[in-house]
């Protein structure tokens, strides 16, 4: 907290207050992003899920402690559609130009389980504090270390500069060994050109295993980079755009379709300082598929009154400055990316936890972004305390909502017991519109206005519908019958 606040005070807070739209509802938005990720039918995808998860980051095998059937009673329990899955440098690359196939084996596995669940899949390279080998405890120098996560041990330079315990892990951050690693990842030693070379191949060979696997829709390049010495736009303009950029291309070179996420940096731009990311631009012919990935967590929430007095105006007005950033990077510099919003959470016990939850879902229906929620891992951030206790988040997250639109969708909304959903058709796009159903609004058979059903599976909660083929512009309304 102490280091987010005072790079935001140092970062230019100033600027991010001086675009604080004009006063609407606590972080209202009226922009509406109208672009989205699509399957292959072209339906636009409204995507709903989890980071998944935490405990991947250290485990030797890379694998989140997250079962077939953890994924049975997240999918009965939410109607989730969408999985942020954590996946790492060092165990794609557990030594300089050798590609692990056996962990690749055991993530397309995985990726396997949501493809029967119907669920889409995108692959986030994860890194918090650079590496489990910032420290001198790495577990048997695979990177798998009780610290940071990410980088393999063999592409750690720390230089031998201290990197001393911390009681918070953020802090670990501007240890001097853990910035002069990122220092070298980034290069602005000049001593190690090598590293975003390797870090973009390792990319290519990921891409490489998923190009023909249509669950897995989308590649998050680098989770909340950190650019070390270099901060906001000397960073986010500079090394962080090259390396996305050269990512783009190498992913390119092997898979034309899947999307590529890039995310600002964390500190600042996940509090709502706007973001000095530059222009990716996406070699494939056709429509350009960038899409923008940032994070969500106000710091006011982490002060301990939760979403209440205080500390909730201050985190509504942190939502106010984060949405417009958001618009300015998706519409101004991406030229009209679709948005997922890659993390946010909080605890689930916190005072006006719910209410706050509410309020991000609104926001992200209203821009029309996807959303994984930080994260699946038990906990009281999580939908299951350790013992299976559901939290607030799996009646939160278990509402009815549009997952895949034959057309581009213009406003949805829901409640327990109705959907209403207004989309401009696509006549190339044959596939029926599919929206999930939970049991408690929907226990039997349903009504539809604007749409004819196609089919109504009270075992998925899944409904479709397909508009009048005359019809350019639709309003499909969906009640219990009654
Ligand atoms: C100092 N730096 C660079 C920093 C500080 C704090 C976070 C953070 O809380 N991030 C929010 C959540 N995201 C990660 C996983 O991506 C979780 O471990 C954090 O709770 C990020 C970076």
């Amino acid at each position: 907290l102490v280091l987010a606040g005072s790079l935001i005070a140092g970062g230019g807070i100033a600027a991010a207050q001086s675009s604080v739209p004009p006063s609407g509802s606590a972080g209202s938005s009226d922009w509406t992003s109208t672009s989205y990720l699509t399957d292959k039918d072209g339906r636009s995808l409204i995507l709903r899920g989890f980071n998944t998860a935490s405990s991947a980051k250290s485990a030797p095998d890379g694998m989140p402690a997250f079962t077939e059937a953890d994924l049975d009673r997240e999918h009965a329990a939410m109607g989730t559609n969408f999985v942020r899955f954590l996946i790492s440098w060092r165990s794609v690359e557990p030594e300089p130009g050798k590609y692990d196939q056996a962990y690749l084996d055991r993530v397309e596995q995985r990726v396997g389980w949501y493809a029967e669940r119907g669920y889409k899949v995108m692959l986030d390279m994860h890194q918090d504090v650079y590496s489990g080998a910032i420290m001198a405890d790495d577990t048997a120098g695979t990177g798998a270390g009780p610290i940071g996560n990410g980088a393999p041990a063999w592409a750690t330079f720390t230089d031998g500069l201290p990197v001393e315990k911390q009681d918070q892990w953020e802090l670990y951050y501007i240890q001097p060994g853990v910035m002069r690693a990122f220092d070298n990842f980034w290069n602005t030693t000049g001593k190690h050109p090598e590293l975003v070379e390797h870090y973009v191949n390792a990319w290519r060979a990921v891409a490489e295993r998923f190009a023909a696997n249509e669950t897995v829709v989308a590649y998050d390049l680098m989770n909340e980079p950190w650019g070390g010495s270099l901060q906001f736009g000397a960073f986010e303009a500079g090394p962080l755009t090259d390396l996305y950029q050269r990512s783009t291309n190498a992913i390119r070179t092997v898979d034309q379709d899947s999307w590529v996420c890039v995310a600002p940096q964390a500190v600042g731009v996940n509090q709502g300082i706007p973001s000095a990311l530059g222009k990716i631009t996406d070699p494939r012919a056709g429509e350009q598929r960038i899409a923008y990935c940032p994070h969500l967590y106000p710091l006011p929430l982490d002060l301990g009154d939760g979403y209440s007095g205080v500390s909730k105006t201050l985190t509504d007005a942190t939502m106010q400055t984060w949405l417009a950033s958001i618009e300015q990077v998706a519409t101004d510099v991406l030229g009209g990316a679709p948005v997922i919003l890659g993390e946010f959470g909080l605890d689930t016990t916190l005072p006006g936890a719910q209410e706050y939850l509410d309020r991000v879902y609104t926001a992200a229906r209203e821009m029309g972004a996807g959303v994984s929620y930080w994260s699946s891992d038990p906990g009281t951030w999580g939908p299951y305390l350790a013992d299976g206790t559901p939290t607030i988040l799996v009646n939160t997250m278990n509402k009815a909502y549009p997952r895949a639109v034959a057309g581009t969708p213009l406003s949805w909304s829901s409640s327990v017991d109705r959907l209403e959903l207004t989309y401009r058709t696509d006549p190339a796009v044959t596939a029926p519109t599919e929206i999930y159903l939970p049991a408690a609004g929907f226990p039997g058979d349903v009504a539809v206005q604007g749409a004819d059903v196609v089919g109504w599976d009270q075992d998925s909660r899944l409904l479709t519908v397909r508009s009048a083929a005359d019809a350019a512009e639709v309003t499909v309304t969906v009640t219990p019958a009654a």
